[in-house]
């Protein structure tokens, strides 16, 4: 008992001790340190070499102001500061771009000195080294993305033929996500949809890239596909993974969020790279199966040289294109199925219109899109109101650039707030209503001017090169979900619009009920 009590006064008395002096000087340095970022700040200001912006804290920055959706947060801002405004992120200094002039200005104007990726440790770590998502504007990226975006092309939009074959994937996957759909509805009543839109959007990437589709039970592409969506927790603008690396010394929640970025990237690189070498030993120089197999052909067999492209760039770009382009859909069509069970009245119209244009006898093809005007606007609606990829990969000047008056830095990290351009009140009526008809002309034609001010995709020379293919899939999927279904809230849900942010935003819970509508039973179920 007696050396319990001692034990206990000595450990008291030296943490006095400590306290006495050490505390003191904690402070007074925190103090100075403040005292020096005062002083800087000020001393910018006047000199005008720091932009707008709201003050930044030592060690820290802004990084206690972003919030957890950093879009509403720099949009607030940008009203105080302007719509170029700086932040300091730990150790990086970040301009936010907002609203449209501004950032057509950027990514148009100065494409090129805006085209840059920031150089950070995470983004290194993506497809082995050799992304090109997350790789550096230079000329052997560009001959990267000229290479991912053909072969793209070449399996989808080139021709006819491609486009029919492409279509023939969607469809097969809609039809599948139906059943699964109908069966789980038979199962469990109300249910979560994620698991199913996550597959459905994975496979048609997989059938492009490999030939190849997963069935909705396979327990080891289910694995793989659960944690993905975990990705955008790092890249994402506002992450502090890069911009704080010594939160990596000592157990956080960022240190955690870093060990699952690394452990996925692995895993998803480790399923690519055996896809990869299974092309290689299969591959014929006459027969191009897929995507993976052209990148070969280019990388690897290809007549011209394409210097600074190695082997390794083959598995770097197939794994960019399998992420890039499954993790989007499968939030679009998250944002579609939980906006058409808020607006029933708005999904019986859009059934009447595809019944009336389409019939009953047959599914809808890529060719109805043109008679779908209002299915059309829904989908462009659903993107601005949403906005379900606020804010672009980060980007990064690639030299010093004026733009608005202010001068910004060579390798200043730049975030582009798209969610700004699409709830834009100069530009848009009532931004925060979800109202299809806004994109209809007064015939009931789609204004394309007005489609083509909705920023999700970005723009410039890092605009997403699946735009084209995403907007066919999106169309799709919903045409024929709805050429078959009716869909249902739950009325044990609160359906709010409340969201989760990592790259994209994603609802949170909401449960759906699926009924095939009564003439279209037997054209779903026999396909069993
Ligand atoms: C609705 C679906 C999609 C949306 C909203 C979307 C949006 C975006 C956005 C915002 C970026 C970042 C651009 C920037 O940093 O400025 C991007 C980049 C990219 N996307 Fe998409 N995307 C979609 C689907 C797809 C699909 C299906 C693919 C391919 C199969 C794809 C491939 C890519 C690639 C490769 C990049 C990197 C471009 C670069 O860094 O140069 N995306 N996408």
């Amino acid at each position: 008992q007696s050396t319990y009590i001692n034990e206990c006064g000595a450990r008291g008395s030296s943490q006095r001790e400590w306290g006495v002096h050490v505390q003191p000087a904690l402070l007074a340095s925190f103090l100075f340190l403040i005292f020096l970022e005062a002083c800087l700040w000020v001393r910018n200001l006047r000199q005008n070499r720091r932009l707008p912006g709201p003050f930044a804290w030592p060690v820290v920055g802004n990084a206690m102001q972003l919030g957890s959706l950093p879009h509403l947060t720099f949009s607030r801002l940008a009203k105080k500061y302007g719509n170029v405004f700086q932040l300091r992120l730990g150790s990086s200094e970040v301009v936010v771009l907002n609203g449209d002039a501004i950032i057509r200005q950027a990514l148009i104007r100065y494409g090129a000195e805006f085209a840059g990726r920031p150089n950070f440790t995470s983004f290194q770590l993506v497809s082995g080294g050799k992304s090109m998502v997350f790789g550096s504007y230079n000329t052997v990226w560009k001959k990267h993305r000229r290479i991912a975006l053909s072969s793209i092309r070449t399996f989808s939009t080139a021709n006819s033929q491609t486009k029919k074959r492409f279509e023939a994937h969607v469809m097969e996957e809609a039809l599948e996500l139906i059943q699964t759909f109908i069966h789980q509805t038979r199962k469990h009543g109300y249910f979560e949809p994620t698991h199913e839109l996550t597959v459905a959007a994975a496979n048609v990437i997989c059938a492009l890239c490999f030939g190849k589709r997963y069935c909705h039970e396979d327990m080891e592409f289910k694995a793989l596909l659960g944690k993905v969506n975990r990705f955008g927790e790092t890249v994402s603008a506002g992450s502090l993974v890069d911009t704080m690396p010594w939160l990596q010394a000592f157990p956080n929640p960022i240190r955690r969020i870093y060990k699952d970025f690394k452990d996925l990237n692995r895993e998803f690189f480790e399923f690519v790279k055996d896809k990869i070498i299974q092309h290689r030993q299969t591959f014929n120089p006459e027969v191009t199966r897929d995507m993976s197999d052209a990148i070969i052909s280019v990388i690897e067999h290809g007549t011209r040289v394409e210097d600074g492209l190695t082997k390794e760039h083959v598995e770097g770009t197939v794994n960019d294109l399998l992420g890039a382009g499954q993790d989007t859909i499968s939030a679009s069509l998250h944002w579609i199925l939980l906006l058409l069970i808020k607006y029933p009245h708005i999904q019986v119209k859009l059934q009447r219109l595809i019944d009336a244009e389409v019939g009953r006898d047959r599914l809808p093809t890529f060719e109805d899109k043109s008679k779908l005007a209002y299915l059309e606007a829904f989908i462009f609606e659903t993107m601005r109101f949403t906005s379900f990829v606020p804010v672009t990969i980060p980007h990064c000047t690639t030299c010093d650039v004026m733009i608005d008056g202010l001068h910004i830095p060579k390798d200043t990290v730049v975030f582009i707030n798209q969610w700004s351009v699409n709830h834009d009140e100069s530009k848009w009526k009532n931004p925060e209503v979800f109202d299809p008809s806004r994109f209809l002309d007064d015939k009931g034609a789609i204004d394309r001017d007005l489609t083509n001010s909705v920023m999700i995709f970005s723009i410039g020379k890092r605009r997403c090169i699946g735009d084209q293919i995403a907007k066919l899939q999106v169309f799709l999927f919903t045409a024929i979900l709805l050429h078959q279904c009716t869909f249902e809230a739950n009325p044990a849900d609160k359906l709010t619009l409340d969201c989760t942010y990592s790259l994209t935003l994603r609802p949170l819970h909401f449960t759906i009920c699926v009924k095939p509508r009564e003439d279209c039973k037997d054209k779903v179920s026999t396909r069993s």
